[in-house]
């Protein structure tokens, strides 16, 4: 069956690290999430203001219909942070018995300490308090701890999808 898997969790705990990974590993396509976002989103979130549900929506909707159009074809790895469960909803409208949650779990330090090191990204580590104070961690999901190596979260993840 093809199964859309959406790679979820705060900004700077390691989506687009590990969404390539994975589909490396299972030779499906890759999309980040980020590139979807309107410029508007990216303009708000470059002068450091995190975006709303309003923001959002628009957003979650044109990644929900990337993944049915893909399901249609192949199964694919999608990196959003689908942070809220009514944007989980969203993106898996229409399609939920394809989808799968792998959720990157780290600590607020850990992530702050990843996201200083990182260099040319729009997102500022500023912003990383709202975006765990925004998190409602999912109930069924893949959870993975991010202080594993890339290697190590891939091996978890493949054994338990
Ligand atoms: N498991 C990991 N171990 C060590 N560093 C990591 C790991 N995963 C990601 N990183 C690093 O942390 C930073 C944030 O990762 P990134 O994939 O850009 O996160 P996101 O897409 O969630 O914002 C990057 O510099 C990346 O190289
Ligand atoms: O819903 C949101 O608030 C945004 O999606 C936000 O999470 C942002 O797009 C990324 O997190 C920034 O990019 P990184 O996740 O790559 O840091």
């Amino acid at each position: 069956m093809n199964t859309v898997f959406y790679v979820m969790g705060v900004s700077g705990s390691g989506k687009s690290t590990v969404g390539k990974l994975i589909a490396e590993s299972l030779e499906i396509p890759f999309f980040d999430g980020d590139d979807f976002h309107p410029k508007e989103n990216i303009v708000k979130m470059s002068n450091g203001m995190p975006l709303n549900d309003e923001d959002r929506q628009g957003w979650l909707l044109n990644l929900n219909d990337l993944a049915i159009n893909q399901l249609k074809q192949n199964s694919c790895v999608i990196v959003c942070s689908a942070l809220k469960e009514k944007y989980r909803e969203l993106l898996s409208a229409t399609i939920e018995t394809h989808v799968k949650w792998i959720h990157l779990v780290g600590s607020y330090h850990q992530i702050l300490n990843r996201m200083n090191k990182r260099e040319n990204h729009f997102m500022s580590s500023n912003m990383l308090q709202s975006q765990f104070d925004t998190l409602e961690a999912p109930q069924y999901a893949i959870n993975v701890d991010i202080n594993l190596k890339p290697n190590e979260i891939i091996k978890h993840i493949i054994k338990h999808i």
